[in-house]
């Protein structure tokens, strides 16, 4: 989670579409793939740059949600993948699931189980999650917050050597 020790990330919109894009470009030589599958919120961004540049246009979404219980982290479904991709993925076809990043790998790892044998790509990665994908543009440190554009506003911000202006 976001701890004031922690160094941060931010990215901007041009960033993220450059770095969605460069995704796209890697993810070339392992489809073509028959469907997306976006892990919402976060993945429904990456998830549309890489549709538009691969030609993919049957989108799906999951929804998953992260709770501690009993200091055992559990995942709850808020939006299950519709029958029509899990029957397309049971025959044969190529899925692709993206998200915006990997950080503790939980999410990433829940929605595999969904789906066992599809691609998993994300934008960023973070060494915990990093095993749970198969491709993936920018590693960040574990104590690294990354900021995404859609969460930012333009702010003041404070000269490196301190003060205010
Ligand atoms: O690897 P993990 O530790 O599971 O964390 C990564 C997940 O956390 C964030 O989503 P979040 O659940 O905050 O929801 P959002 O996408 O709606 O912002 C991010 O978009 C990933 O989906
Ligand atoms: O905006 C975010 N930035 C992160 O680094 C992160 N890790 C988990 N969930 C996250 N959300
Ligand atoms: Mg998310």
């Amino acid at each position: 989670m976001n701890n004031p020790g922690q160094k941060s990330f931010p990215v901007s919109w041009d960033q993220f579409h450059r770095d969605s894009r460069a995704l796209a470009w890697r993810l070339t030589s392992v489809g073509p793939f028959d469907a997306i599958v976006a892990i919402t919120r976060g993945g429904l961004v990456p998830a549309a740059i890489v549709a538009r540049e691969l030609n993919i246009r049957t989108i799906e979404s999951v929804a998953v949600k992260s709770y501690d219980h009993q200091a055992q982290s559990a995942i709850k479904v808020l939006k299950p993948i519709s029958q029509q991709v899990l029957d397309l993925a049971q025959g044969g076809g190529k899925i692709l699931i993206v998200d915006d990043l990997v950080d503790t790998g939980a999410t990433a790892r829940a929605v595999r189980e969904m789906l066992p044998g599809a691609h998993f790509a994300t934008v960023y990665a973070k060494p915990k999650g990093r095993e749970m994908v198969d491709t993936f543009i920018t590693e960040v440190s574990q104590d690294t917050w990354i900021f995404f554009p859609w969460d930012m506003d333009v702010t003041y911000a404070a000269p490196i050597s301190g003060g205010t202006d």
